[in-house]
């Protein structure tokens, strides 16, 4: 098995602050993991670690067959897709939905290309139509729904064929309908045995879809658990993480939480 992710005793320190203290975690590229944590368990700076935009204060960061810090970091970024609010803010309300997805690579790299050749066209096309967006192509991003926004972000993060999909908080901000459409997507996207080695970021496991095969649960900046879903995800490391007494169930494949 490869790994995709490889990290040893990687610690970020901020001033007087840990946000990550000593995080070992290997991700293989047929796994698919959630990370769940309460707010300020580390997760967005777990993913920054891991989408090469912030190097390890300690601690040895592998990811995709290099190390952090010996590789040009602008070599390593394309191979991994990335989705997360902040840079969603990045694209230009007026950008054509088509175009904010198939100027992916210019995201990645910082580099327009002059003419993107039609199978980047096709492929943006298509990816948009995996994430049941395809009619919204021609509209403007600003136009869109929350929903439909975090859509196009998934296949923009697709566009470049990455190794590594890493998704932070896909579901936020959606209503329900929006929530049970796009754990569906993702969904699929899960068991798609051609689909990238994926980590989803999130503080509900209602929104951990089917076909994710491992967790992690990150509490103020240590892992409380992680490892494969069923032997990993119980009320007890879940309430440990959140500091409250939970109790969880899981239905065809979907789960639940309440404090008891
Ligand atoms: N530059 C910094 N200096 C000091 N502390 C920081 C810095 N950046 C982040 N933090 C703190 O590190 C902790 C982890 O932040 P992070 O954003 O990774 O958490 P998170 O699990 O993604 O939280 P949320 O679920 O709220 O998004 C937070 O307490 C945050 O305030």
């Amino acid at each position: 098995m490869v790994a995709v992710v490889d990290l040893a005793d990687v610690s970020i320190v901020r001033g007087q602050a840990t946000l990550l203290d000593e995080i070992s975690w290997r991700v293989d590229e047929t796994d698919r993991w959630v990370v769940i944590g309460p707010n300020g368990a580390g997760k967005t700076t777990l993913l920054q670690v891991v989408s090469a935009q912030i190097h390890p204060t300690s601690g040895v960061a592998g990811l995709l067959g290099e190390v952090l810090g010996t590789v040009d970091v602008f070599d390593l970024r394309p191979r991994i897709g990335l989705t997360s609010a902040a840079l969603a803010d990045r694209i230009p309300k007026s950008e054509p939905v088509h175009d904010a997805v198939v100027s992916a690579s210019y995201a990645v790299l910082g580099r327009w290309r002059e003419d993107y050749d039609q199978l980047d066209h096709e492929r943006a096309d298509e990816l948009l139509d995996q994430l049941r967006v395809g009619h919204l192509a021609e509209r403007t991003f600003g136009t869109l729904s929350e929903g439909e926004r975090k859509r196009v972000q998934i296949a923009r993060a697709l566009m470049t064929d990455p190794e590594l999909l890493l998704l932070d908080e896909p579901a936020a901000g959606l209503d329900l309908t929006g929530r049970e459409s796009l754990v569906r997507t993702l969904s699929e996207l899960a068991q798609d045995p051609y689909a990238p080695a994926t980590v989803l970021v999130t503080h509900h496991v209602e929104e951990i879809p089917l076909g994710i095969t491992h967790a992690l649960l990150l509490k103020q900046g240590r892992i409380v658990a992680a490892g494969p879903l069923e032997a990993t995800l119980t009320a007890e490391n879940l309430s440990a993480t959140f500091d409250l007494p939970l109790s969880l169930t899981s239905e065809a494949g979907r789960w639940s939480a309440r404090a008891l």
